[in-house]
């Protein structure tokens, strides 16, 4: 095998794992979802989400990484949650 491939099996396997972490993250943000439809709250938490925002922020700095590329993996995270939710909850 050479390194390229070497290197995209590595990806193979992170991705799976990473597959996993998104499904199971998505699963609890339904859960929320349904917890909020019961008690009438709304969909968007923004002082959560900041909150998240900078500790992910925080990690790509210590890891190296652009901190403006947190956010945008994140928004996309936040997106497809909301939208998971959005099936329980409905708007908000
Ligand atoms: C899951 C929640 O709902 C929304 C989605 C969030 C998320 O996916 O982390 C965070 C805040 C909320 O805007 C929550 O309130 O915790």
């Amino acid at each position: 095998m050479n390194v390229l491939e070497e290197l995209r099996r590595e990806i193979d396997r992170i991705d799976e794992c990473l597959l996993d972490a998104v499904i199971e993250r998505l699963k609890v943000a339904r859960e929320i979802g349904r917890v909020k439809a019961q008690e009438g709250l709304p969909l968007t938490d923004e002082e959560r989400e900041k909150e998240l925002r900078e500790r992910w922020r925080k990690r790509f700095k210590t890891e190296g990484l652009d901190p403006a590329l947190a956010d945008i993996v994140l928004a996309s995270i936040l997106k497809v949650s909301k939208e998971v939710q959005r099936g329980v909850i409905g708007d908000g």
